[in-house]
């Protein structure tokens, strides 16, 4: 089974529709339907409550398809008019700026299908699906190699593009394939090879392919309790070491290896330090937190005002792992 067979909800409106919607504000707003589907495109979408940041304008347009056929017309809506096309996940690897992304966005966390095929001891998800819940469910089921993932709040997708990873493990370990969509309308099998990983990076990123779906290879037949409790040691591991308790993206730069980022910025004296509403975290300096009411552009100057403390103390360009998405000239 597939993304396409597996969704429940099959579009089905034929032809372009609009709606008028009454906002809290009384401004109406015009929502229109991605033609031949039931997918609303959402206008000036606030794009906040879709990042784990919880900042950031509004999408100039934004749809959540949530099969293939919808993701392919969205594609196919976004060449028509010329729109420059952003894929968002989970939104927790974000920083969208204040301004907001021209264009039209593309929510993949509604592309949702999972199998563990016992025969082959392979998960093939959708996109959408979160990681950290297949995490718990391999474990479950007495599938080991996905006990890393815990704790990491992203979709496959994002994982897939990101090579997400964590207690020496990451995504390109395990991956088998991932199929991938291309602007016009083109499905690819890719491998991992394909795909050029090396820690944290993919060729997928800055690209404009869209992952559809992946294929990982898991271990079954363990014993559920102890992939458990190696699941549970990992999450409690985390929540030891990192900040949970504040909205933030996970670690801000890539380790500048062999250095690891956090340690090069608490040993800069930045640990707590503030800009706005965006701090260093105390428990870990590799990450910055909104600590209520950042904007966009405090944590993009935070960003660079440890790059560059970091550059003049040990000469080290510490590169973000976190994407910025939108305008930032001027913010700082
Ligand atoms: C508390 C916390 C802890 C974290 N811990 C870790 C960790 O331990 N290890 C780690 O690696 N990361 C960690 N992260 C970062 C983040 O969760 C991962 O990078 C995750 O893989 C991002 O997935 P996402 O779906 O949220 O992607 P998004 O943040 O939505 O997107 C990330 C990038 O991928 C692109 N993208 C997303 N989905 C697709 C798709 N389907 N097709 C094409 N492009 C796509 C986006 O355009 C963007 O460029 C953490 C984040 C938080 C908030
Ligand atoms: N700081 C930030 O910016 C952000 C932090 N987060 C945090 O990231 C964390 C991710 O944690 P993580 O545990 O990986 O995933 P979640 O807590 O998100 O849980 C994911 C899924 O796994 C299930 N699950 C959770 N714990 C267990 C368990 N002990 N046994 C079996 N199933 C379980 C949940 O089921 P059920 O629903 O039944 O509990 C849920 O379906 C969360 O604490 C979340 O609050 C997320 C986004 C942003
Ligand atoms: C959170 C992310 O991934 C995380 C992943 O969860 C963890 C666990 O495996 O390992 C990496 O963190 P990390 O390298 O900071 O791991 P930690 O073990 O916390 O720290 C490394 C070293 O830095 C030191 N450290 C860390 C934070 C700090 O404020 N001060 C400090 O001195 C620690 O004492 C340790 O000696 C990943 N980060 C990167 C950039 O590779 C992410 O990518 O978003």
């Amino acid at each position: 089974m597939t993304i396409s067979q597996a969704a429940g909800n099959v579009c089905t409106v034929s032809a372009l529709n609009t709606k008028k919607h009454q906002t809290t504000n009384s401004v109406e707003s015009e929502v229109i339907y991605l033609p031949s589907t039931d997918c609303a495109i959402k206008s000036q979408a606030s794009l906040s409550a879709f990042t784990s940041y919880r900042v950031g304008g509004a999408a100039d347009l934004y749809v959540a398809p949530r099969n293939l056929e919808a993701l392919q017309a969205s594609l196919k809506y976004a060449k028509e008019r010329d729109l420059k096309v952003t894929t968002l996940g989970a939104g927790s690897n974000l920083l969208v700026s204040d301004g907001g992304i021209s264009g039209l966005v593309i929510a993949t966390r509604h592309l949702r299908f999972s199998n563990f095929d016992p025969n082959t001891g392979q998960l093939t998800v959708a996109a959408g699906e979160s990681i950290p819940s297949l995490a718990w469910a391999a474990a479950e089921l007495g599938w080991q190699g996905l006990e890393w993932a815990v704790g990491i709040p992203g979709t496959a997708g994002g994982a897939v593009v990101m090579n997400a990873g964590a207690h020496n493990s990451c995504i390109a370990d395990m991956l088998v394939s991932a199929q991938v969509l291309s602007p016009d309308g083109t499905l690819e099998t890719l491998t991992p090879e394909q795909l050029g990983y090396s820690y944290r990076t993919s060729l997928l990123q800055g690209g404009d392919r869209i992952v559809t779906q992946a294929t990982l290879q898991l271990a079954p037949g363990a014993d559920p309790a102890k992939v458990v409790a190696i699941t549970k040691e990992h999450k409690k591991h985390r929540l030891s070491t990192q900040p949970y308790n504040f909205p933030s993206c996970g670690s801000v730069f890539r380790n500048p290896k062999p250095y690891s980022a956090g340690w090069l910025i608490e040993q800069t004296g930045l640990k707590g330090y503030q800009i706005g509403g965006a701090q260093v975290a105390l428990l870990h300096a590799n990450f910055i937190v909104n600590r209520g009411g950042a904007k966009a552009s405090d944590i993009f100057c935070l960003i660079r005002h440890i790059q560059h403390q970091v550059q003049e103390r040990w000469s080290i360009n510490l590169e973000p792992e976190v994407k910025m998405l939108g305008e930032f000239q001027g913010a700082c």
